[in-house]
């Protein structure tokens, strides 16, 4: 595509813009603007932001918005919501929205619209059944266990929302997750369980995913030997799939499969019948209030003005930096431990969404989405943030916060917060040669001392942050956390403009765990690299 002085001028605005702002330190930005933390920070429902941390100024601002507006974000957005074809190496619809509420889709697709509520009606009944024990195992004992079998997306929206969710273990049904391969995961799991009180589900958009096909082969083992009536089956065992017919082969009944279809992806499938283990384990209605969350940050997203629009906003910020201060990682921070797995969750839904080599017209591009990681805090700072502080590296930050912590441990969630904001506060100003030395003088370090500890315990600062503020941890601000991430990585395709919802990188690690595992049975290793087939001969003689 040829690129028009039009085009030009807004990519010369934000290089000045950029330019400008990189000549300050952040501590003089606040300086120069008293009123930085309220120009800077938006409240939407239950969510603060507050991005007066980052290396923005007006100009900066106005460039990244005008930058959206001239990436067509908001035809995009509609289009995704009015079930376009935007997944066009798949050619697929993108429509995880209407899970969360389908009136959006049912102006232009009203089958789609009808077939997700009756598929919705039907397994939050089915939880209901389930919970309220009028669906019993074979035996008519209650079910008090689920071993949900799902990796990747069939595993990381529900583990997440369920540890964050349930508080104290109080669940009435405790839930299983089988995800790894590794032996050692489905021998603990089975051990402590009692086939006539399990559901088994097995989480599996294609139902090829070889992980779920062997563990599901083994609990179905396990199972037949405990309980050997094949009607019993019938009972206990679930699929959640987009290959119904598979799950029939593989001896699931009819009426416990329920459906998931190719427009919604994996990594976006909890809202989905993939949901169903969450919502046996919260309950139906709280499932239908992390839904309701969800929806609202869609309404938020498809209607709020560029400048005002949290997923928006938090997209460019991310842009910005990793375009003009050249930043490459983003690092997620939840000071909560009800959150401690949201950074695995938003792993795979950023990664595996905008980790691209080519635009969506197959060119070659040098940026597309971050390297994403994190840790809980406080434990982060006992761990990595040294290297933010003083190390030669550097990435974005998200600190994310609840306001309310546990109601009988408040002076513990105090101390929360005043870490967490102390290491945003850390972050950006840092600590001159100056401070650092005036400091040991005072503690009565003599000044040659002084000067040259000084060296060592001064820090640059300068370091952008965001922070969320989450009003309290509540199964309607976890859906509405996780749309509005959604969206964040949404913006960021169309901003880098890659495809975000196709995933072929997977692809090839998975084929190539077949034709090695070929290999293995046949022990003929001639075809394989001298690095794979000598250690393939290592394992064997290790074993034997
Ligand atoms: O649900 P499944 O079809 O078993 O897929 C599980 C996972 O497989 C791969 O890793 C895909 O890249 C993921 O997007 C998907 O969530």
């Amino acid at each position: 595509m040829t690129q028009t002085s039009k085009d030009q001028s807004v990519f010369n605005a934000l290089e000045t813009a950029a330019s400008e702002v990189k000549k300050r330190h952040l501590m003089a930005l606040f300086s120069e603007q008293p009123n930085r933390a309220h120009t800077y920070s938006l409240k939407v429902n239950s969510f603060y932001l507050d991005y007066s941390k980052q290396a923005i100024n007006d100009a900066a601002f106005k460039a990244l918005i005008d930058l959206a507006k001239f990436k067509k974000l908001e035809a995009k957005r509609d289009a995704m919501f009015q079930g376009k074809k935007i997944n066009h190496t798949e050619n697929r619809a993108v429509l995880h929205t209407a899970l969360r509420n389908s009136q959006h889709i049912k102006k232009y697709s009203p089958e789609i619209a009808s077939e997700i509520e009756s598929t919705k009606t039907r397994m939050l009944e089915f939880v209901d059944n389930v919970t309220n024990r009028l669906h019993l195992g074979f035996t008519n004992k209650a079910i008090t266990d689920v071993i949900s079998i799902g990796i990747g997306g069939s595993f990381f929206g529900p583990k997440m929302l369920q540890s964050a969710l349930i508080k104290n273990n109080n669940s009435q049904i405790k839930v299983h997750y089988l995800a790894n391969i590794d032996g050692e995961q489905i021998s603990q799991v089975l051990s402590k369980l009692n086939p006539e009180t399990c559901l088994i589900v097995v989480a599996s958009k294609s139902w090829t995913t070889a992980e779920t096909q062997l563990n599901a082969q083994s609990v179905m083992n396990w199972f037949k030997t405990q309980l050997p009536a094949t009607d019993a089956i019938k009972k206990h065992w679930v699929a959640l799939t987009a290959k119904p017919e598979q799950a029939k082969e593989f001896g699931i009944t009819s009426s416990m499969i329920f459906p998931l279809w190719d427009f919604i992806g994996g990594r976006y499938s909890v809202w989905s019948t993939i949901g169903l283990p969450l919502a046996l384990s919260i309950g139906a209605s709280a499932f239908k209030q992390v839904l309701e969350g969800a929806a609202t940050m869609d309404k938020h997203f498809c209607t709020a003005p560029l400048d005002k629009n949290m997923p928006v906003i938090m997209s460019l910020m991310g842009y910005w930096q990793q375009e003009y201060f050249g930043l490459n990682n983003l690092m997620v921070l939840p000071y909560s431990h009800s959150l401690k797995s949201l950074p695995a969750y938003l792993q795979q839904l950023d990664m595996e969404s905008n980790g691209k080599a080519v635009d969506s017209h197959g060119n070659d591009i040098n940026n597309s989405g971050p390297i994403l990681w994190g840790a809980e805090g406080t434990n982060c700072q006992h761990s990595f943030m040294q290297l933010f502080h003083q190390g030669k590296q550097s990435g974005m930050i998200d600190f994310i916060l609840p306001a309310t912590g546990h109601a009988k441990h408040p002076d513990q969630h105090k101390l929360m917060v005043a870490n967490c904001l102390a290491q945003a506060q850390a972050l950006l100003q840092g600590k001159t040669l100056q401070q650092a030395t005036d400091e040991l003088l005072a503690d009565g370090i003599n000044t040659e001392q002084a000067q040259e500890l000084a060296k060592h315990k001064t820090m640059p600062g300068n370091t952008s942050s965001n922070t969320l503020i989450i009003d309290d941890i509540t199964p309607h601000s976890m859906g509405a956390l996780l749309a509005l991430y959604e969206h964040k990585v949404f913006c960021q395709g169309v901003l880098f403009n890659v495809n975000s919802f196709d995933q072929w990188g997977v692809e090839l690690g998975k084929s190539l765990g077949k034709n090695l595992l070929k290999s293995m049975h046949s022990g003929d290793f001639s075809s394989l690299d001298p690095s794979t087939s000598s250690l393939l001969k290592y394992i064997n003689k290790q074993q034997s």
